[in-house]
């Protein structure tokens, strides 16, 4: 069977992605057949300044974005912009249909702001090239939390939850994510506002819940109330409360990817659903702190979401 064509954007290339690509091509190519979006002149750069010889039938893409010197572990704007010119290009090859999917090595949230892109991050931008409401999940076969709100500040979460685009998102989740078992929405307050108590933001997300529920059963009568909450959000990821669920529903970023990492940071990888191309990528960043210093990498992320393409 031909193997499945996967368009990798490079990311930062002050931090560790190209590191993964290099070490990893040789198992990655026994799945997958991955196109790497970065040129031979920033490849050579990048392979002279790790010590890692350029694995063979490594295939590359020319003509990404200008040459810039790699700086290890610093957040510079040429770095940005190269990373953003590289997802660019994965995202046209999937548009394009010369690719599957794509995966993402890590960007600097930082390093785009400097390079004058006005996205937060990978999912925003897909969710604008492409109009449609894609949703963030991460996480691996024993636990899954996509993001209600994801890369927005703290301040702001509690506004943003409103009954008819949670509903929205939780119909779109069902569909994209296609759950074989309940899924735990969680509430926004401590104890899920206890009643009102602590907050009332819980009445609109049980609203969101019904109006999904009872949408999804007019689709299939034979569902029975796929979504369940909203449950306190302490509570939820007990180890007896993980027994009943895989996949969650978090208000919020760190709601959801604090758990999620702290249990599953080697394996996890992120998912963008409810769009029109497939892309995955590592659950963590960039890691300036190790770049370029002969680190032993956990590799694991990274091969997952290859993995996850080839699977799919
Ligand atoms: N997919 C993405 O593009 C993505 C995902 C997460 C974070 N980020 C961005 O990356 C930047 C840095 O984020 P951060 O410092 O909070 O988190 P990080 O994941 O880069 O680093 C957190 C810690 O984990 C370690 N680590 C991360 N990946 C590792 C690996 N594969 N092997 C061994 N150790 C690893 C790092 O050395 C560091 O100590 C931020 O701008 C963040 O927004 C991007
Ligand atoms: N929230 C993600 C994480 O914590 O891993 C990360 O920032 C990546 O987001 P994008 O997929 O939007 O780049």
């Amino acid at each position: 069977m031909e193997k499945q064509k996967v368009a990798i954007s490079i990311g930062d290339l002050n931090g560790i992605g190209i590191q993964l690509a290099l070490e990893n091509h040789k198992k990655v190519s026994q799945i997958a057949e991955p196109i790497y979006c970065i040129d031979s002149i920033m490849l050579e750069q990048a392979a002279e300044k790790l010590n890692i010889p350029v694995p063979n039938h490594f295939r590359t893409v020319e003509e990404i974005a200008p040459s810039f010197e790699i700086k290890p572990g610093k957040v510079t704007k040429e770095s940005g912009a190269y990373a953003y010119a590289s997802f660019l290009k994965a995202v046209q090859m999937a548009k394009a249909k010369k690719v599957d999917a794509i995966c993402t090595l890590p960007i600097h949230k930082k390093a785009w702001e400097l390079a004058g892109v006005h996205y937060k991050g990978h999912t925003d931008a897909l969710r604008d090239f492409f109009k449609c409401d894609a949703i963030m999940m991460l996480g691996c076969p024993k636990m899954y939390v996509a993001l209600y709100t994801e890369h927005i500040p703290l301040k702001e979460v509690a506004g943003s939850i409103d009954e008819e685009k949670l509903t929205q998102f939780l119909i779109d989740f069902y569909h994209t994510a296609k759950p074989a078992t309940s899924v735990a929405v969680l509430g926004l307050n401590p104890h899920a506002g206890d009643d009102g108590v602590l907050g009332d933001e819980e009445k609109m997300i049980t609203q969101a819940i019904n109006n999904a529920n009872q949408f999804l059963s007019t689709q299939c009568s034979a569902l029975n109330a796929p979504f369940e909450g909203p449950m306190v959000p302490d509570v939820a990821f007990t180890p007896n409360t993980r027994k009943y669920y895989t996949h969650y529903i978090a208000m919020y970023h760190d709601q959801g990817l604090a758990p999620l990492k702290a249990l599953y940071f080697d394996e996890g990888i992120n998912i963008s659903l409810n769009l029109p191309i497939l892309r995955t990528s590592v659950d963590h960043g960039t890691a300036f702190d190790i770049a370029y210093k002969r680190a032993k990498l956990n590799h694991l992320s990274y091969f997952n979401a290859i993995q996850y393409i080839v699977g799919v």
